[in-house]
């Protein structure tokens, strides 16, 4: 199994592009299901997640295609040869779920496998299944599948019981191609639902108040193609820029999209960086210790649960206390027993934890336990003394495009091991 070897006490200095957003660009790909015609997609980022949704789509029957290094991908599901998402798949990507409402919307049924719980939660789908009922779909959970039927979805006024990121992506899919139109309230907000609704427009949706708590969908009767550029990650680029700062670096982030980051760049300013934006660049620059923050996680436009493990590794080395607080997932707090390995100094009451920072790491052997506990562990190997090995990077790998290379590039010491 490969595994992240990193010598801490380097300087990140220089420029490092960020890629195309993994949860922009897998409701995206899903959306190639709502059209008969070809959707090309550039800056779709080189991760497994990827990987696994375009093998879950061509499994499908679908044209997928892309050739190795591009970042271009062409889809088209003119004809599929299965309406069933297996679980052997979708077990390995939770996000696989997304291919639900498209599927259902355009031919008229779909299986997916359930996805379960997975190390940070529970994740139930139900508010998934609520608003596909609400559209008029029968549901029922058969095998361990979830399997939905309706001849055409019926425009309707849902209401979820939470926040639901993917919960949203799916029920907006499937409203375009409803009968009449839908009202999603409670919706998501999160810049990957708006780069989700901006792909459907271009393919001909008729959306209206994406990024609002309140999504109008007036269903039409068909999609086409269309070319769209996914996102930038966020979340990749905040995790570099939190890395900048603990290395006491001066780093800018190329290809971004500072508009989706700002409360992240409000905490990264609070904990004592110099942050300069332009229209696709972001610059963090500190020249002595950072300070520790606090943080709550809440849906967008609050502070992202997806930054909040590479936030605690920074205020492991900060001057002062910061408090974490996790409301979104119930169980993300894995990186804690690693992050003490590393000599860090937290105590978790519930959904707390309590960061006092520490003069300095120490490198260790760590086990990375989901996507961004294992940017955490990452980050901080870069300025723990002596050598950090990172385990199970395969969770690195889902979300983080050639993370090891592009730290290298900022002058870290980090290589990728057996
Ligand atoms: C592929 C993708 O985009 N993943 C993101 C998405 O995950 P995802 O869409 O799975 O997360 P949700 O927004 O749905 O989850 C928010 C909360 O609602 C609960 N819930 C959700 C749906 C449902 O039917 N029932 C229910 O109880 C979840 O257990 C969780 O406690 O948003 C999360 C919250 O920003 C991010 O951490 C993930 O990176
Ligand atoms: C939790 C995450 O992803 P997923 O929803 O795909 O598990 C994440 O991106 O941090």
């Amino acid at each position: 199994m490969e595994k992240l070897k990193v010598t801490g006490g380097y300087r990140l200095k220089g420029e490092v592009k960020a890629s195309g957003a993994k949860n922009a660009a897998l409701p995206i790909l899903a959306a190639s299901l709502l059209t008969a015609d070809d959707l090309v997609l550039n800056n779709v980022p080189h991760l497994s997640d990827i990987r696994t949704m375009g093998k879950l789509l061509s499994g499908l029957g679908m044209v997928v295609e892309r050739e190795e290094q591009s970042e271009t991908v062409r889809l088209n599901a003119k004809s599929l040869t299965t309406l069933t998402a297996p679980y052997e798949l979708v077990k390995t990507m939770r996000a696989s779920i997304v291919t639900l409402g498209p599927m259902l919307a355009r031919f008229g049924e779909a299986r997916v496998s359930l996805p379960g719980g997975c190390a940070i939660g529970a994740r139930p789908v139900d508010q998934h299944i609520k608003g596909l009922q609400t559209l008029g779909a029968e549901v029922v959970i058969d095998h361990g599948y979830v399997v939905a039927k309706a001849k055409r979805l019926k425009g309707a006024h849902i209401v979820t019981d939470m926040v639901t990121v993917t919960g949203t992506e799916n029920l907006l899919m499937a409203a375009t191609l409803a009968e009449g139109t839908t009202v999603i309230e409670n919706a998501a907000r999160e810049p990957e639902v708006v780069d989700l609704a901006n792909c459907l427009t271009a393919m001909g949706a008729k959306i209206r108040g994406a990024g609002t708590p309140v999504i109008e969908i007036e269903g039409v009767s068909s999609l086409h193609g269309a070319t769209h550029s996914v996102l930038p990650d966020r979340i990749e680029t905040g995790s570099f820029l939190v890395a900048a700062l603990m290395t006491r670096g001066d780093v800018t982030v190329t290809h971004a999209a500072p508009h989706t980051l700002d409360i992240v760049l409000d905490k990264l300013r609070e904990a004592g960086a110099q942050i300069e934006t332009g229209e696709d660049w972001i610059r963090v620059s500190i020249d002595k210790r950072p300070k520790a923050v606090s943080v709550r996680t809440v849906p967008h436009p609050g502070f992202p649960t997806d930054m909040q493990a590479q936030f605690m590794a920074l205020d492991t080395i900060a001057e002062g206390t910061g408090r974490i607080t996790e409301t979104i997932f119930e169980n993300r707090f894995m990186h804690v027993p690693e992050l003490q390995r590393l000599g860090a100094n937290i105590t978790v009451d519930g959904h707390t934890a309590v960061v006092t920072g520490v003069e300095e790491l120490s490198g260790a052997n760590v086990m990375a336990t989901d996507l961004r506990a294992s940017a955490s562990l990452v980050i901080a190997g870069l300025v723990a003394k002596g050598e950090t090995i990172v385990d199970r990077i395969y969770h690195l790998d889902r979300g983080y495009d050639h993370m090891e290379v592009k730290l290298a590039s900022l002058g870290a010491c980090i290589e990728r091991i057996a």
